[in-house]
């Protein structure tokens, strides 16, 4: 079973431009509000139509603007989730997901049976007669995803799926529904803007930005070494600046105002460097290599960690080296005032709290620097 997609749409000002191929796997579409991802998703179930592209599943062209190939959404057998669920609020939880049964074919009995069985995989036994006010969030998506699988979808599309639910029901239905989309198997497309949900449901995820879906990743490629700026943004680095290569193995951090040695090799491309807030750290033995010494602007206590933003000090690098010199005259970045500063999460009671107001030289260690091309 495979997904290809490699369509365009333009509506109003927002121009959608998607090419990726999904296997049998959960892949996720990470972006932020208005990035294109529920416009994807539409495009795939047949709701919105492209103006250029093709799109298949399982050898059959679901759309082909060439072959003038455009299957109405019942024909697609795509079983797509919305945000809130779209459950009738008339009916019963039973009949929301005997909906879903459109084989006329199938006799009552067999009918019966099947929604009966699928009631009780999602844990639905004794709410047969509810009607979707009398649900809590979770079950709300369980019948949801009930009417869905009964349908016995080819692919199955969720937008946003645990955004309805507050924190504390969420981790349970997220955990009973990874259970689910195991056991369906086949190609599921997860659409979310939390980060963590992509790397605990998705095998892989494709970065949105802007109408554009980047080359889906396996997951923890896209956290631990970031391709692009705007993975490395989607995926939660707090750190990142302008960069250019030195040399193969010294990049000059414009934002940050320093040099940076690191332990491969650089690529020729370089357009910017990254560091998550958990790598950067307090340097114990003072200045040494790839540290800077910082003014603490502020400090925020959360429950884990001490954070803290930092200033770097400019012009605080070794003399002698021609590139060097090249820093001063830079231009700065256009926020200037807070894209140079730094963050740096300090796990609770690791240490002694650092004051505001103090000067601070913090180490950023070249394994766990990441480059953007
Ligand atoms: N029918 C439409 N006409 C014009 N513009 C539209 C239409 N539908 C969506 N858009 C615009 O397309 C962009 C992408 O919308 P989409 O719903 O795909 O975003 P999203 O990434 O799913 O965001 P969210 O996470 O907020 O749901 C938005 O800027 C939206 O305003």
């Amino acid at each position: 079973m495979s997904l290809i997609i490699d369509i365009e749409k333009t509506l109003g000002n927002f121009s959608l431009d998607v090419h990726f191929k999904a296997e049998n796997e959960v892949l996720g579409l990470l972006g932020a509000s208005g990035s294109g991802k529920t416009m994807t998703l539409k495009c795939i179930a047949g709701v919105i139509t492209p103006d250029r592209g093709h799109i298949e599943l399982d050898s059959q062209v679901l759309f082909d603007s060439e072959k003038k190939i455009n299957l109405s959404p019942q024909k697609r057998r795509v079983g797509l989730l919305f945000q809130n669920y779209a459950l009738f609020p008339n009916m019963t939880v039973w009949q929301n997901i005997r909906t879903g049964l459109l084989r006329d074919h199938m006799g009552r009995a067999s009918a019966d049976a099947a929604v009966k069985d699928i009631i009780e995989k999602l844990r639905l036994t004794g709410l047969e007669k509810h009607k979707p006010w009398q649900l809590s969030g979770g079950q709300q998506q369980r019948t949801a995803l009930a009417r869905i699988l009964i349908s016995a979808p080819q692919i199955i599309l969720l937008d946003e799926p645990l955004s309805a639910l507050d924190s504390c029901l969420r981790w349970e239905v997220e955990t009973q529904l990874s259970d689910i989309l195991a056991e369906y198997g086949k190609t599921v497309i997860l659409v979310s803007h939390d980060r963590d949900e992509i790397y605990r449901l998705c095998s892989r995820a494709s970065a949105m930005t802007g109408g554009c879906a980047g080359q889906p990743v396996p997951v923890e490629e896209m956290f631990e070494r970031p391709s692009s700026i705007s993975e490395a943004l989607l995926s939660g680095c707090k750190n990142i600046s302008r960069a250019r290569r030195l040399t193969s193995r010294t990049l000059l951090a414009q934002d940050w105002g320093t040099v940076l040695k690191t332990d491969r090799e650089i690529p020729e491309n370089l357009c910017g460097v990254g560091l998550h807030a958990t790598d950067l750290c307090p340097s114990w033995s003072g200045k040494n290599e790839n540290s800077i010494r910082c003014h603490i602007e502020k400090r925020i206590s959360d429950p884990l960690y001490d954070i803290y933003l930092l200033r770097p000090q400019s012009g605080d690098w070794p003399e002698g080296e021609d590139h060097f010199k090249t820093i001063s005259n830079l231009p700065q970045a256009e926020d200037s005032a807070s894209s140079r500063l730094l963050r740096m999460d300090c796990p609770k009671n690791s240490s002694q709290p650092f004051s505001k107001e103090q000067e601070l030289t913090v180490s950023m260690p070249c394994q766990k620097l990441m480059f953007f091309t």
